[in-house]
């Protein structure tokens, strides 16, 4: 998926991978992560999500990436944080409080802009690209953050049922990405109640790396 793509589902609003409320697994096991408060975590592509609230709240400071001004804009407006902004590069960087934003293609993002990471929290992000990008993005990821530990959240379903994000990530893939860098721990693979879009069978997965 292009970054044309991105920008034009926020600005038709057509965001239906976007959670009402903390995902249910980062409730979970977050505490899996064994993080103290003031402790950084990483949100890459991070649309606008509730679980940057829920981990503002949880004590953490909190650094996102993400490619579409209006979902930061708006992520600020509902936190009602006045952001600071200020242009790096190709980037913008959005700061308020204990949240920090770059706004714009996480591959221009650099491990000396993002600084110090405790944890990286994944979900929704390595589904929403396709499988050349997710190498690219899994090795970038591990240069930016000094392999800091995560948990990821992926969907499994059969891939020929659809050609757009999410796409689905099962263990063989998650292994080859990173199993020279972690251990895997599964923590939960269960049916996504509905199937994915209302239409095909699929399995919502939570995995600790460590
Ligand atoms: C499926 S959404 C998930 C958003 C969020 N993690 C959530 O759970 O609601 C993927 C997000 O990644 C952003 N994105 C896609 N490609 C990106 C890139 N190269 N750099 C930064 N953000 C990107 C999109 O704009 C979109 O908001």
């Amino acid at each position: 998926m292009d970054a044309k793509h991105w920008h034009q589902r926020w600005e038709n609003n057509e965001i239906g991978f976007h959670e009402g409320d903390v995902n249910r697994y980062l409730d979970q096991f977050f505490t899996n992560l064994n993080l103290q408060q003031g402790d950084t975590v990483f949100v890459p592509l991070c649309g606008k999500t509730h679980d940057i609230h829920y981990l503002l709240a949880q004590g953490m400071r909190v650094v996102g990436a993400e490619l579409s001004e209006i979902a930061i804009k708006q992520l600020f407006d509902e936190l009602k944080l006045e952001p600071e902004i200020s242009q790096h590069g190709e980037l913008l960087r959005y700061q308020g409080a204990n949240l920090t934003v770059w706004v714009g293609d996480i591959f221009a993002l650099t491990a000396n802009e993002l600084g110090t990471i405790n944890a990286v929290y994944d979900r929704a992000a390595l589904v929403a690209l396709p499988k050349p990008m997710r190498i690219r993005y899994t090795q970038h990821l591990l240069e930016l953050t000094n392999r800091a530990k995560q948990l990821v959240v992926v969907f499994e379903y059969q891939q020929s049922e659809f050609s757009d994000p999410p796409f689905s990530v099962v263990a063989d893939e998650l292994h080859q990405h990173y199993d020279a860098f972690y251990q895997l721990t599964l923590l939960c693979k269960e049916p996504l109640e509905g199937g994915l879009k209302g239409q095909v069978p699929a399995m919502n997965v939570a995995w600790h790396l460590s």
